[in-house]
This record gives structure tokens, sequence and C-alpha cells, in this order.
């Protein structure tokens, strides 16, 4: 059965392009998303992309994720990745492997980016390659998960 990717976006991340170039690149959630989709597609399997500035949300999204035959999550858990447990919660009790993706590289920046609350439960993590770490992610997990 052809594998099914789910690619989601924390919050702030709907900004991304905009602002803070340097940290973030120029390319908009869209375009990440778009070229995400078109990557898993060339290699025969479908990706959906989710994006919401809310917590609940997040997790009500990953909740549906185990309903829906998911094989594996992509997730950029944006400012959630330091203050979250639920979402940690909701990543190991939906039990789909997950990589966590950083745009910046967080162990870079300020002391409160350098622990997230996801890492230790995720497959792997991909911080500091701009928005091919996306990419990245989604060539492991289409080899791997
Ligand atoms: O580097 C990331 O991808 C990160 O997950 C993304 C974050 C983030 C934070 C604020 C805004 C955005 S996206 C953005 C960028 C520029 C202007 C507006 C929004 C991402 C941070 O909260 C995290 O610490 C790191």
């Amino acid at each position: 059965m052809a594998q099914k990717l789910l690619l989601i976006n924390g919050p702030n991340l709907n900004l991304l392009g905009t602002r803070e170039p340097a940290v973030y690149g120029s390319t908009s959630l869209h375009d990440v998303e778009t070229a995400a989709q078109q990557q898993a597609n060339a290699h025969g399997a479908s990706l959906e992309y989710y994006q919401s500035n809310h917590e609940g949300q997040l997790i009500d999204r990953i909740h549906a994720a185990r309903l829906e035959n998911i094989d594996a999550i992509i997730i950029n858990p944006g400012g959630f990745t330091h203050t979250s447990v639920a979402l940690r919660d909701a990543l190991s009790g939906v039990a789909i492997p997950f990589i966590e993706v950083h745009i910046s590289n967080i162990h870079q920046r300020e002391n409160f980016r350098h622990h997230s609350y996801l890492s230790s439960v995720a497959k792997g993590v991909i911080c500091g390659l701009g928005v091919d770490g996306y990419r990245l992610a989604i060539d492991f997990a289409l080899k791997n998960l």
C-alpha cells in the first residue's frame, strides 16, 4: 500500500518567508507544503499538510492521524517545541513515528530554545538546515518509515 505522510507546522509558521529571512529563509509555507507534496508524490506516496497556531488543534490533528493509516509525521512544532508536554504526549500516544524539523539551529539561539519536549520521543531531529530539513525528513521517511 502507498505510504501516507503528514506534514505539520506549528505556530507562526504560516508567516514563514515574510520576516527574518536570515533565520528562517524566504520560502513561504505554501511553497514548503507544495514542494513536500510533489516530493512524496514523485515517490508514489501521499502527503497531507496542516498548520495551526493553536496547540489543541495540532493535538486534534495528530489524534485524527491515528485513524488515517498515516505512516509517518514530519512536524515543525515551532515555539511549542519548548513548552508543550501535551504535544509530546499526543505524538507518543498515537504511536506514529515522527521526525522533528526546525528550520533554524535551535542550539545556536536563545537558551530557552535549546530544549525540546519532543526530541526524546522523535525518530530523529533535523535542525539548522533551513527548509531543506523538510525535504530531508521526507526522504528519510520514504526510505525508512
Ligand atoms: O527553527 C524553527 O523552525 C523553529 O521551530 C521555529 C520557530 C519560529 C518562531 C517564530 C516564528 C517562526 S516562523 C516566522 C518567521 C519569520 C517571521 C514570522 C514567522 C518560527 C521557533 O519558535 C522555534 O524555536 C524554532
